[in-house]
């Protein structure tokens, strides 16, 4: 190796804008050769070469350069033509035009990101309307369906049932030291699929990649993590091709110690400053966990708090149009569980604190309706969260009646079943309200209570409409809808941003309230004449970044955080811990000889040049960067 490098220094560094001028590949390697016997500069790294192709953070496919190649020890093992990281990114895209299903999109884009993180999340970055709903809703969801057929090298810490007592152990196997957030789930509610046990670890790769690609979080501090701890589903259980543990799931003290040594260890070993997000966790767990640990950890529930921020960004943009605040609305909720509850707790925290009503007040404003009917005090299956929004009032169990009753404003569905809303409950609606609000959260797709169409059919295009997964425009007597997504993910990468690095430890109501409001404050009058009350995807690292900001600045105002010395730029204090999505240059220090003469260059002419950049963006054009 030191020979390698030691032939190596001489070859001097072109010093040039590779912009206007590349290298000829024949000159470069000619140049390697003559400084040495071919034996000797060949055979240097061999070994060392191979991981370097092997390791996805380091890894740049052609995008290594000559000199690169050499000094690595990997030339030869790759074809000879050096692409720019602009050229990939193209090439990728190319790559997925010639497939035509998504869930091979899916896994293509799986091994990207298994093999080159940077190419991965450049892709992503810069094509996020396209590219999202592949690796996000709807497309993961048949994904994790699919698990034990379409993951590849799935990088994740997957902790069984069977490690309890030795999960620092496990811990200690992953490759990362420095890890500071990690997405956690055990699948039990996995969207609207119900119990998908180890199969969801694609939730937490997937939210984790938004991570990055949202709020540049550097992807070697996150670890996703999935606890298999069995699963009820019995499809899976029969499944030649399930991967998780074959038994139902463990529940009860047994799993609560369980969970409780994952957290103690994740703290110990990272230390204080550890994020944990859960995910999907099932509608028993998901309250019990986060009121047991959001004042012992940094930790937030994504389906609680990230579900409830969004909504309310929904509900902040539809001022817009209605101009009435929170509220004078009366909100429906389809399904009582966790994204319902996070939703109902913060709209009420929200009318509190801006709008001067009490509690009991707001809560009056909110009705809930599930598997058993209404959610009234008559009910005896109650949890203490459902009982804080239980009306006084006789048993229903029918959908329609309780509308009639009730007379909502706003229908939010997040019962995890798909048509619930069906065109009779959309006509009532629409007859109730001159515009009403009607949000099909559940996902993927096939799961959302109504589809766009449905909502403005049933109300002569009059709904203002929102789903969790992206539906794409509509078309509706002779008018192109694009309907928002109000799904949490404009929420959780800001939020983890903020909490990461500002260290704020506690998701408070008024970060919530901070978070929602960045949203709605990107929803332009374009995107509200277009019928959404949402910004277009492709902000959400412009949200991220003025979430993160904006925690900032508020948990320094209020002590939530502990940053010692305080910055005096915050943006910059956040931009300075974000992911860099240009290469790194894998070169020794010492390449660099400004007094020797520059390899001769070949200049490309500009055509050259620029046929080489074209790119197709998320809206379709063409454009050269
Ligand atoms: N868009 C977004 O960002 C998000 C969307 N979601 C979606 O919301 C859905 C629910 O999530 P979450 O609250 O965490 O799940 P939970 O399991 O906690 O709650 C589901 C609720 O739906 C009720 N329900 C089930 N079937 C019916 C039915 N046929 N009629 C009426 N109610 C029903 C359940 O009632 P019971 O308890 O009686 O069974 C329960 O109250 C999922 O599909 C998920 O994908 C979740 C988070 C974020
Ligand atoms: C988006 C999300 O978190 C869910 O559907 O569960
Ligand atoms: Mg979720």
């Amino acid at each position: 190796m030191l020979t390698g490098v030691f032939l190596l220094s001489k070859i001097p560094r072109p010093q040039l804008d590779r912009r206007k001028y590349a290298p000829s590949l024949k000159v470069l390697i000619k140049r390697v050769y003559s400084m040495g016997a071919q034996g000797e500069v060949l055979s240097f790294g061999a070994t060392n070469g191979m991981d370097h192709m092997n390791n996805r953070t380091f890894y740049k496919d052609v995008g290594f350069t000559i000199e690169e190649r050499f000094a690595l020890g990997i030339h030869g093992l790759l074809p000879g033509r050096v692409e720019t990281l602009p050229e990939q990114v193209n090439h990728c895209i190319a790559r997925l035009n010639m497939i035509k299903d998504d869930l091979d999109k899916y896994i293509y884009l799986s091994y990207l990101h298994s093999t080159n993180e940077k190419l991965f999340f450049s892709l992503l970055t810069q094509n996020v309307n396209k590219l999202i709903p592949i690796v996000y809703t709807p497309t993961v969801a048949r994904a994790v369906k699919n698990h034990g057929l379409v993951a590849g090298r799935t990088k994740a810490l997957y902790i069984t049932i069977h490690d309890k007592g030795h999960i620092a152990k496990i811990l200690d196997h992953w490759p990362e030291r420095d890890v500071i957030a990690s997405v956690v789930t055990d699948g039990e509610r996995c969207l609207g699929l119900g119990d998908m046990g180890l199969n969801s670890v694609l939730i937490s790769v997937g939210k984790m990649g938004l991570y990055t690609a949202f709020a540049g979080v550097k992807p070697h501090l996150c670890m996703p993590v999935v606890l298999d701890a069995g699963t009820n589903n019995q499809t899976l259980l029969e499944s030649p091709y399930y991967l998780g543990i074959r038994q139902k799931r463990v529940t009860g003290p047994e799993y609560d110690e369980f969970v409780d040594e994952f957290m103690r260890s994740v703290v110990q070993k990272y230390g204080q400053k550890m994020l944990v997000q859960f995910e999907d966790f099932g509608i028993r767990n998901a309250f019990k966990y986060l009121q047991k640990y959001q004042n012992k950890y940094c930790c937030f529930n994504d389906d609680i708090q990230g579900t409830g921020a969004v909504v309310l960004a929904g509900f902040y943009a539809a001022r817009r149009i209605l101009d009435r605040p929170l509220k004078s609305h009366k909100y429906l909720f389809l399904g009582a569980g966790s994204a319902t509850i996070g939703t109902a707790n913060i709209t009420c925290a929200a009318m509190v604190a801006h709008e001067g009503v009490t509690i009991e007040e707001a809560r009056e404003r909110i009705c809930m309706f599930d598997l058993n009917g209404l959610v009234t005090t008559y009910r005896t299956d109650l949890n203490e969260q459902q009982k804080l929004y239980a009306i006084n009032h006789p048993p229903i169990n029918d959908f329609l009646k309780v509308i009639e009753i009730f007379k909502p404003s706003v229908l939010i569905g997040l019962c995890t079943v798909g048509s619930l809303f069906t065109p009779d409950i959309l006509k009532l609606m629409g007859k109730i309200n001159k515009k009403p609000l009607i949000f099909a959260l559940s996902n993927p797709n096939s799961h959302a209570e109504c589809t766009p169409l449905d909502a403005y059919k049933h109300t002569e295009g009059r709904a203002i409409y929102a789903s969790g997964s992206p539906f794409g425009e509509v078309e509706y007597n002779g008018e192109i809808y694009r309907p928002g997504q109000g799904n949490n993910a404009y929420i959780y990468p800001g939020l983890a941003l903020g909490a990461i690095v500002g260290a704020v430890h506690h998701i408070s109501d008024e970060i919530q309230i901070i978070a929602a409001r960045c949203v709605s404050d990107l929803v332009t009058d374009e995107d509200i004449r277009a019928g959404s009350i949402y910004p277009p995807m492709s902000k959400v690292r412009e949200i991220s970044d003025n979430i993160a900001l904006k925690m900032l600045e508020h948990g320094i105002s209020k002590k939530l955080c502990s940053l010692y010395p305080l910055p005096k730029d915050l943006k910059q204090f956040i931009r300075a811990h974000q992911y860099d999505l240009n290469y790194e240059k894998h070169l020794p220090a010492r390449w660099s000889y400004p007094d020797l003469p520059p390899i001769k260059v070949r200049k490309l002419s500009e055509d050259t040049y620029n046929l080489s950049l074209k790119c197709n963006t998320d809206d379709g054009n063409t454009t050269k960067k």
